[in-house]
């Protein structure tokens, strides 16, 4: 997600003596206070920008636009325009914060949390937490883990709503900015209580709720004494490689904060005395504070001070970091609360000034990283043998050297500074092998010649014994000596001053006035000719084509060659193929392995395709239950009172709540299915390329090439050999439809959505008095 503004939406609470200066324009997303001018005096902020008033006879009159005025709306139209895409970014891997702001009593606690006695009017959170599992739900191809806390900030001090003894400060928590980590800001010591349902993440929101501190005052009988900041933790990982990527951030997860903050209040309206004034005195302190850093990032100052106070330290992230944020002004439209409304839209039109940097968190864990880089180095050495399958080169092998092969190895360079092999028997088909024969190299002319019964000088002229115009170099410097200056490796040999890089006229001169080609230039900057066929400053290449000898022109350590390593391919040198297809079909229809694998997955994906079938066909009873429920509904409410009718809806919603959970399961068995399915299709492309390297074919089955051939070209070439894919693969647009079904049904079922929240409701609230979320119960509401 780009860098992008804060969202901002102004909520009216409805109000039986409306202000008559308050009006929403058409557009609805503007307002306009008139106030009068003797009012207004000293609201006027010349450096507001996105406020403009302007002054009439008698009238100041107040503008601002914001994303939207939310005016006699519905607790659903609100969490349809300030909620939901919140939490649509937080299930795509952003951190996303929604707050409320307004002065007491203007409906904060409402809009956030909602009337928890009644199910239409519950707030933000319940339906967040509703969202978020029926997304994860919706998404079986998808892991996810939810843990969820409650922070309470009052008078200064941190609470935490979810441990065993809420109203107990707690030294041990502490927000913690982990932003150079490349973190968040993040509570340490706070509980996290994971969740597996919707019922269980509601249960701890009742049970923290319960917990929070609460006071009348002459506004509201209900009053918030603290800003609460509900947080849900998403961890989000992709079944098909749930191995190694999940969504995550160095500080944990994806995370929705959801703040209800305190309200700004008139002691002298409240009415607060005692410890309410302390409490009023801390909330609107902590506000002003608020404002400051808001103001200080609109004006995009050096310094922002955030760790004023612990609000702002807690609302970092959604006020300038890696956040997508929602606030929400919540105004109380009436005469008397003008000048609260005033300031809340003042604060409303900075913070929609402000700018956010949203990414998604990914993972940071070294294990799933590790995991990672080594998919990327098979599916990089796949790439290579595919590129040197269809140039037709012999197979190559990019694995390590085995103990065996490098044993191999050292006694060929041995037999080779014997003088007993020949240049052209040394590899130069990988990279992996030329500097393991570099190494032998070394190891032999550092070893003091013991094995050979020769000075390292020796043993080298020996083996160059066909000698170069550089041969027989007495100085230090030899080629196999340790380079003294690097310690890097051994010298090759310095081109000669006159050198110049292939191609030009000097170089071609050189090349073929050098005399010797090939060996090992010995010397350093001998007088005439070339070093090994030094050509300038290019790097080392290998001549690897077919006849490229120690005698011909290019040999093994030559500078500047014009062949390169990836391209290195004989010229005349057909380019070899092999119709893997065919070869692929044929040993799956032949006996042993070939056939029982292609049997085995012929079989998981008959059992995946039945599986699609069946959880299609229960999306299609769930359908029907749902049509029935709505056909009873309306019946019920043309016959009022017919008890038959309440029984047959009774029993309508029975069925269709048995019918949804079989879904469920059967949606559940899927991943497996998919799952089951890969591995044994994995298992069949390993057998295959065993069998084709036993052949003895080039390629050892192409590694990549066999794969990827084999694997296209079994699908494409279904009617001839007939594909055990193609019966379940074609099923996707079914399961696609399905999904969509499953989706608007969800959004549309009447009986099953409130389940989990009265359920939630009474473990806490009903059943457990003062909260029983994880089976305990909670400490009553502490008064602080
Ligand atoms: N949009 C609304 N529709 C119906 N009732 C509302 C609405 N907004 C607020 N109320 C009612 O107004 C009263 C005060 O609301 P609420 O407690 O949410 O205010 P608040 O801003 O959180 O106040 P405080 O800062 O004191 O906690 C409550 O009884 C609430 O039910």
């Amino acid at each position: 997600m780009p860098r992008s503004h804060v969202k901002v939406f102004v909520r009216t609470r409805p109000t039986a003596r409306p202000y008559e200066g308050f009006r929403v324009h058409k557009d609805g997303e503007t307002v306009t206070v008139n106030l009068p001018k003797e009012e207004s005096s000293g609201l006027i902020n010349n450096q507001l920008e996105s406020l403009t008033f302007k002054a009439r006879s008698a009238l100041i009159r107040l503008t601002a636009a914001f994303d939207g005025v939310l005016e006699n709306v519905s607790q659903d139209a609100v969490y349809g325009a300030a909620g939901a895409a919140a939490v649509d970014a937080v299930l795509s891997g952003y951190n996303a914060t929604v707050f409320c702001y307004g002065q007491t009593g203007a409906g904060k606690t409402f809009t956030m949390c909602g009337d928890g006695r009644n199910y239409t009017h519950r707030g933000v959170i319940p339906r967040a937490l509703h969202q978020i599992f029926r997304e994860i739900d919706m998404r079986p191809d998808k892991t996810y883990r939810v843990a969820v806390s409650y922070l309470e900030i009052h008078n200064e001090a941190l609470y935490d709503l979810l441990a065993e003894s809420p109203g107990t400060s707690s030294e041990a928590l502490a927000i913690m900015d982990e932003a150079a980590a490349g973190g968040g800001c993040n509570v340490r010591g706070l509980t996290q209580e994971f969740v597996a349902s919707e019922e269980e993440a509601l249960a701890q929101f009742f049970a923290g709720e319960q917990a929070r501190s609460t006071a009348p005052h002459a506004l509201n009988a209900l009053s918030s004494r603290s800003h609460a900041l509900f947080s849900v933790a998403l961890e989000m990982r992709t079944s098909e490689d749930a191995a190694e990527r999940a969504v995550v951030c160095a500080g944990g997860v994806s995370k929705l904060t959801l703040v209800d903050l305190a309200g700004s209040e008139r002691t002298k309206k409240t009415n607060a005395s005692g410890a309410a004034m302390r409490e009023a005195a801390c909330i609107n302190k902590s506000l002003s504070f608020l404002e400051q850093v808001v103001n200080a990032l609109a004006r995009r100052d050096a310094h922002v001070p955030f760790r004023q106070t612990k609000l702002t330290a807690a609302l970092k992230d959604a006020l300038g970091g890696n956040c997508v944020t929602v606030m929400v002004a919540n105004l109380w439209p009436e005469a008397v609360h003008l000048e609260e409304c005033v300031s809340t839209l003042r604060f409303a039109s900075r913070v929609r000034s402000l700018e956010t940097d949203a990414s998604v968190n990914e993972s940071a864990d070294p294990a799933l990283l590790l995991r990672r880089y080594e998919r990327q180095v098979r599916e990089l050495k796949q790439e290579l043998a595919m590129r040197d399958m269809l140039s037709g080169r012999a197979h190559v092998s990019y694995d390590d050297l085995s103990e065996a092969e490098q044993r191999e190895l050292r006694e060929l360079v041995g037999r080779y500074f014997a003088g007993q092999a020949g240049l052209d028997e040394l590899p130069t088909d990988s990279l992996k092998r030329i500097r393991e024969t570099y190494r032998a190299m070394r190891a032999i002319a550092t070893a003091g010649g013991g094995a050979l019964g020769a000075s390292p000088a020796a043993q080298l002229q020996q083996a160059e014994g066909r000698g170069g115009p550089g041969a027989g170099a007495e100085e230090a410097g030899l080629v196999g000596d340790l380079d003294p200056g690097s310690q890097r490796g051994f010298i090759l040999g310095s081109a000669p001053l006159g050198a110049r890089p292939p191609g030009s006229p000097a170089a071609a001169a050189t090349a073929t006035g050098g005399g010797g080609g090939g060996g090992w230039g010995t010397g350093r900057r001998p007088a005439s000719g070339r070093v090994g066929g030094a050509s300038g400053e290019r790097p080392l290449s290998v001549g690897t084509g077919a006849g490229a000898t120690a005698d011909a022109a290019g040999g093994v350590g030559q500078l500047g060659g014009t062949q390169q390593l990836a391209g290195a391919v004989a010229a005349d040198a057909p380019p070899l193929r092999l119709d893997f297809n065919a070869l692929f079909l044929k040993w799956k229809a032949g006996s042993g392995e070939g056939r029982r694998l292609a049997a085995a997955v012929r079989e998981r994906g008959r059992a995946l395709a039945e599986l699609k079938a069946s959880v299609k066909d229960a999306a299609a009873r769930v359908n029907a239950a749902k049509a029935a429920i709505d056909a009873l509904v309306a019946a019920g409410l043309a016959a009022p009172g017919d008890e038959g009718a309440v029984e047959h809806l009774r029993a309508a919603k029975a069925s269709y709540r048995a019918e949804f959970d079989r879904l469920r399961e059967l949606r559940g068995g899927l991943a497996p299915a998919t799952d089951a399915l890969a591995a044994v299709k994995a298992q069949q492309l390993e057998a295959f390329e065993a069998w084709a390297a036993a052949q003895g074919l080039p390629g050892g089955a192409g590694g990549a090439a066999g794969r990827i051939q084999a694997f296209h070209g079994a699908a494409a070439a279904a009617g001839a050999g007939g594909s055990d894919e193609e019966d379940f693969e074609e099923l996707d647009p079914a399961e696609t439809f399905e999904r969509l079904q499953m989706a608007k049904l969800l959004q549309t079922d009447p009986a099953g959505d409130s389940s989990a929240f009265h359920a939630a409701r009474k473990r806490t609230v009903a059943g457990g008095g003062a909260a029983a979320a994880r089976g305990t119960l909670k400490a009553s509401p502490v008064p602080r």
